[in-house]
């Protein structure tokens, strides 16, 4: 057993006469100084004993306030947290009472949608489950797309009737000869607790319908984009006789090269782009990853597959070569495709001084991630970090990235976070450069709500952006949210999904890039 001991901080280390310093055992710093008894014995000679006795009760006196005001302290303390969690507890439940009506609006949506069955429905969001059917054949789980959509009538193209091109998602698993598919991942029989053999979901979508219109969203400012989207916009409408929408950017060019691109359809304002999810079958994006996000980032809802062509340096989301454009179009527009389902984050600022209002700033979605940093601040940012409103930690350093999987290998990776295969749900919570020798980055489950909150007695503001756009203060006291959004993004795959990741790291990381080690050396025996 080992030996326990004590140190006492009233202990002397000298001799007794002389002063002599007693070491805190916790700190090592000397905090009490004992007098020898000469030394007090020639104190009380000098003084008489009733000026000792008044020195004695104003000390005490003096100590007795001190103690008063300490208790104030903490009562006040203890107040102003209690205020606090109450003010979060009424807008946590400010936001779930909004969140259920927004479900249950949603619901009679989708109903109403069912039921009538109106060709003239305007825009049909769905919450995905609403779409699910499970259906047991060849093991496949299927979701079907589309209601069918009217055109919204917008850039005055045309008002007849137009259905979206409906498709089918299927998740293949392997090694399923028969059609028993085994629905539940976990079972429970007798007392124990079984999980199902694990099998490889890769989904796949097939056309119901042949896809008819097209968006092509390119990267700006760069020729070798231009020279393809004119080659491209060309081949599609000629060869499959597409209709095709781009950016009222793109559309100038392209009728500045030639007149006879006034086919070409565009939008005016933000309104219309609210709309096009109802119109386009297939996304089409010309650039780097940044294209990717900036495709995904105009549809607050659902999004159109996409087919990202690599015209950029890294292509962690973008498989698909330039050069090979026509054969690899030709095999998507005919599908089945590959896909990978990537997850976006949804979030929303919650300001303090807003706080009885019922309306919170718009929703943001992000398809890599959001940060919430110091911005120009020179202060260590000060963040406090709930989970479905437990406590998770107080972030102390130059701020906080909540990643989606996709996302994983973006900032959160710069900031020393995991990369994650991005078909895996979840949220990425990687500190970026905390100050603090402990602190690890995490990966929460798909479910959980996070609340970032700058604290009242925070020294400086934060700043939040989404995927790395849209630069906002937060102020002491306002709070950023952020959940799984129902609206995934799906991006077509080269090969497929886990394939398509590895390459990825592979090529745009070198990962794990080391000689191979020779065989000639010392060897087990
Ligand atoms: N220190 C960093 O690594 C750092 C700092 C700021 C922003 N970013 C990333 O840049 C993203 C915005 O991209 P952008 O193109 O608009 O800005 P950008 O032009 O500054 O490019 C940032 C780089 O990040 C790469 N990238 C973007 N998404 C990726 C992903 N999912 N996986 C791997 N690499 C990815 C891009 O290919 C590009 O090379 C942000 O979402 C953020 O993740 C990274
Ligand atoms: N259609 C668009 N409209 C406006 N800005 C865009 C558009 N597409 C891309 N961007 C912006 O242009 C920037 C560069 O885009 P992108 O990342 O695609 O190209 P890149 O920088 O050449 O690629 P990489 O990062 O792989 O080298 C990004 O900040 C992105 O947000």
């Amino acid at each position: 057993m080992s030996s326990t001991y004590k140190l006492n901080n009233t202990d002397s280390f000298g001799n007794g006469d002389a002063k002599s310093l007693c070491p805190n055992p916790v700190n090592g710093f000397s905090d009490s100084i004992s007098l020898s008894e000469k030394a007090v014995q020639e104190l009380l000679i000098q003084q008489s004993p009733m000026q000792a006795t008044d020195d004695h009760l104003i000390e005490f006196s003096e100590a007795l306030r001190t103690v008063a005001k300490a208790l104030r302290g903490a009562a006040e303390g203890k107040a102003l947290a209690q205020a606090e969690a109450a003010e979060w507890k009424r807008r946590y439940e400010l936001e779930r009472s909004k969140n259920v009506e927004l479900q249950h609006k949603e619901l009679s949506n989708g109903v109403l949608a069912n039921e009538s069955k109106s060709p003239r429905m305007e825009h049909v969001v769905k919450s995905p489950r609403l779409h699910a059917q499970e259906n047991s054949s060849n093991g496949m789980e299927r979701i079907c797309s589309h209601e069918v959509l009217q055109d919204g009538g917008f850039n005055s193209y045309n008002n007849k009737l137009k259905r979206k091109a409906s498709f089918k998602l299927s998740w293949g698993c392997k090694g399923m000869a028969n059609d028993q598919h085994k629905k539940e991942i976990v079972s429970f029989e007798r007392g124990n607790i079984s999980t199902a053999e694990r099998s490889s979901k890769q989904i796949s979508l097939t056309w119901e319908s042949d896809p008819q219109t097209v968006l092509i969203i390119t990267k700006p400012n760069s020729t070798s984009v231009r020279v393809l989207s004119v080659d491209m916009v060309r081949w599609l409408r000629a060869q499959k006789g597409l209709n095709i929408y781009v950016e009222p950017r793109v559309k100038t060019e392209l009728l500045s090269e030639s007149s006879s691109f006034n086919f070409v359809q565009t939008w005016e304002d933000d309104k219309e782009i609210s709309l096009l999810h109802t119109k386009v079958d297939l996304l089409i994006t010309l650039g780097g990853d940044g294209t990717v996000l900036w495709a995904a980032s105009m549809f607050k809802g659902p999004v159109p597959p996409i087919v990202p062509f690599s015209m950029g340096s890294l292509g962690f989301m973008t498989p698909f070569h330039s050069e090979q454009y026509r054969e690899c179009l030709e095999a998507i527009l005919k599908g089945p495709i590959s896909i990978t389902l990537r997850h976006r984050l949804q979030c929303h600022i919650i300001r303090d001084k807003a706080r009885h209002e019922y309306e919170t700033e718009e929703t943001m979605l992000v398809l890599n991630e959001v940060t919430i940093d110091r911005g120009i601040s020179s202060y260590l940012t000060n963040l406090e970090c709930y989970c479905d409103n437990s406590f998770v930690t107080c972030v102390q350093g130059d701020g906080l990235i909540l990643s989606t999987t996709s996302g994983s290998t973006a900032y959160s990776l710069a900031a020393g976070g995991s990369m994650v295969h991005p078909q895996v749900p979840g949220i990425l919570f990687t500190p970026i450069c905390p100050h603090s020798l402990s602190f690890r980055p995490l990966i929460l489950p798909e479910h959980v709500t996070v609340r970032v909150q700058v604290p009242f007695n925070s020294r400086s503001s934060a700043w939040v952006s989404f995927d790395g756009k849209d630069r906002k203060q937060l102020e002491a006291g306002d709070a950023l949210v952020c959940s799984m959004a129902p609206w995934p993004v799906s991006t077509a795959c080269q090969v497929e999904s886990t394939n398509d990741f590895l390459r990825s790291i592979h090529d745009g990381l070198h990962w794990n890039l080391r000689k191979t080690q020779s065989a000639d050396g010392p060897q087990d025996t």
